[in-house]
């Protein structure tokens, strides 16, 4: 697990190590600098004759911007230094320019960047604090079109060595540290060497797209006591220490059962898409309940699968006859219901939607269409949510579930669209805030939210996972429907709300990576990600 941090967060970092423990600031700085320079040598691979530019502001990444140009200078290579003069100086920025002055180094006025083999972008970083206007714009703007045509050149080429390299400090000026939005302008790098900590501001799109590969460097730096826990994301060891246990002398009924009430009449791969996952992630037994045009198809495709089925009027699209026996029968037999994928608006989902929410005791996952029901008929994810009886029958002793009293009962896996639909908000504002989104809507709904997008961001009002495993292959119909299965797979066998949604985003997002790699990102498609599960799976446990 690595924490993200906002710029306040790591403000205070810096501020405990330097002002509380002691750890004299140039000495972190120093480290910080030794970290990029380490970067840019292993890309020059030696070339002293290399020319490199630091671009500096006057606060303390600009300082780093000047340790930097003096570290490589003393090794040997071409540096000159450029630095604006839009803000005051800090302590720390006096003390790097008077040795680069002591040194000679070169401080320029008008650079002709596109001269420079490596542009060291330190204009800012964690305190960037308003849109860049002016000189700063200007510079930003000119680094960035002097680049781009370079960097087209290398796309066709595999070995960067001898273009033009844009190393950020940091993070690329321009991007905010706390939201990961562009303010007006931001360097596009090739490179960001960062320290400590990632910030939210490395992870979020659009900012991520502006970072390049990200270096990481540990400087020294100490988490104080009280330092924000409650943003992370996962590695690939996290998989292993997550997954719910496998008790060998488990049955069936030890891993869960989980009932997917899923597809209609024109849509019956949703169906199977779901099941399948909610199989392939371990889940003792898994029952879908579906439209009776989808029963061949479901269990083809998950022959394990136990299948009820329903018929509606294809005119009304309400059910032909009474199914409240059967439905109540499957929601009984439950430990978790997912339902949603492919379902429909028709009556007959609306129905249905209602029986789930109304129900105790057991956990809910909502997906598509039963939460564009839920938003447009105002149905209560938890019905029964003021009145839990967790000594009540209906669930088949998986004894973390009975456990955990604190946990949620529903998670939601709203893409963008479903999101502006459940809370009226505007796309573009989520797509701006979606940490606080995600947190907002878990808050008031009592719930644990998965806002799926290309960073899914899940939170249980509290903590915020971001996802950082999968790719755009998995843009992709029924990607969504796999994701469902997988994190309702996972609450069956134990795991909380909570777990099973940050866990499964997880895997589901490696799976997909596992399924570009041998399918390629144009062609897989959202049952090549069940497919890999296993991989990812064995993988992670070293099977
Ligand atoms: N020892 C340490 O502490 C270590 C720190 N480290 C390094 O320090 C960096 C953080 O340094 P920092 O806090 O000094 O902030 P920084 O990003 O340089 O910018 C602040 C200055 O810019 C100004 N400004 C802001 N926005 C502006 C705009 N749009 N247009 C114009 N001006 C603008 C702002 O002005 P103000 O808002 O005060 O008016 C202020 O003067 C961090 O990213 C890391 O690289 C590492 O070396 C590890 C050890
Ligand atoms: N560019 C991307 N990078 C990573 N993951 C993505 C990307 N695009 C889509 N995904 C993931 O694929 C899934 C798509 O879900 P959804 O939009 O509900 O699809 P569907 O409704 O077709 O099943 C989500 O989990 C989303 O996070
Ligand atoms: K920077």
């Amino acid at each position: 697990m690595r924490y993200v941090l906002d710029a306040a967060s790591m403000k205070n970092v810096d501020s405990y190590s330097i002002n509380t423990l002691g750890i004299p600031s140039v000495v972190l700085m120093e480290r910080a600098a030794l970290s990029v320079t380490e970067a840019i040598e292993s890309k020059v691979k030696g070339n002293i004759h290399t020319d490199i530019i630091c671009v500096c502001g006057r606060g303390n990444n600009g300082a780093d911007g000047l340790a930097v140009a003096r570290q490589l200078y003393l090794k040997g290579y071409n540096v000159d230094v450029y630095i604006i003069n839009s803000h005051a100086s800090t302590k720390e920025f006096d003390i790097q320019l008077n040795i680069i002055k002591n040194l000679g180094i070169e401080c320029i006025n008008s650079p002709d960047f596109s001269k420079y083999g490596v542009i060291v972008d330190a204009l800012f970083g964690n305190g960037l604090s308003r849109e860049l206007a002016g000189e700063a714009r200007i510079v930003v703007d000119t680094i960035n079109k002097c680049s781009t045509s370079v960097r087209s050149q290398y796309t066709q080429n595999s070995d960067n060595n001898g273009n033009r390299l844009v190393v950020a400090v940091d993070i690329p000026s321009g991007i905010s540290a706390s939201t990961g939005v562009v303010m007006g302008s931001a360097v596009n790098a090739d490179i960001t060497v960062t320290f400590g900590f990632e910030k939210i501001g490395h992870i979020l799109y659009p900012a991520a797209s502006y970072c390049g590969k990200i270096i990481r460097k540990d400087i020294g730096f100490a988490q104080y006591p009280d330092m924000t826990r409650d943003i992370f994301t996962y590695d690939y060891s996290d998989i292993s220490d997550m997954l719910p246990l496998r008790k060998p002398d488990g049955n069936k009924g030890t891993f869960g059962k989980a009932l997917v009430i899923a597809g209609s009449r024109l849509y019956g791969g949703a169906a199977v898409l779901s099941s399948r996952a909610a199989a392939r992630i371990g889940a003792g037994l898994v029952r879908t309940l579906t439209h009776i045009s989808n029963r061949t198809a479901v269990i083809t495709g998950n022959m394990e699968c136990i299948v009820d089925t329903y018929d509606t009027d294809e005119e009304c699209g309400d059910f032909v006859k009474n199914t409240e026996t059967l439905v109540d029968k499957c929601i009984c037999w439950a430990d978790v219901v997912c339902i949603g994928p492919g379902l429909s608006m028709e009556e007959s989902a609306v129905k249905l939607v209602r029986s789930v929410s109304a129900k105790k005791n057991i956990k809910k996952l909502y997906d598509a269409d039963a939460l564009n029901i839920i938003a447009q008929y105002k149905i209560e994810l938890d019905g029964s949510n003021d009145d839990v009886d967790y000594e009540a029958g209906g669930n088949s002793g998986n004894a973390s579930y009975k456990d955990d009293m604190s946990d949620k009962n529903v998670v939601v896996t709203p893409h963008i669209g479903e999101m502006s639909r459940l809370t009226g908000l505007d796309i573009a504002v989520i797509k701006n805030n979606p940490i606080d989104t995600a947190r907002t809507y878990s808050r008031e709904h009592n719930c644990v939210c998965v806002l799926k997008d290309a960073r899914t961001i899940v939170s249980d009002g509290e903590r915020v996972y971001i996802n950082m495993s999968g790719n755009d292959g998995m843009a992709t119909g029924g990607s969504g429907d796999v994701l469902s299965g997988i994190i309702t797979g996972l609450m069956a066998q134990g795991l909380t709300t909570f777990e099973a949604s940050a866990l499964g985003v997880y895997i589901h997002g490696c799976a997909g990576d596992e399924a570009a790699l041998s399918n390629g990102k144009y062609s897989m498609v959202a049952g090549d990600i069940i497919d890999n599960i296993k991989n990812v799976l064995i993988k992670a446990r070293g099977e």
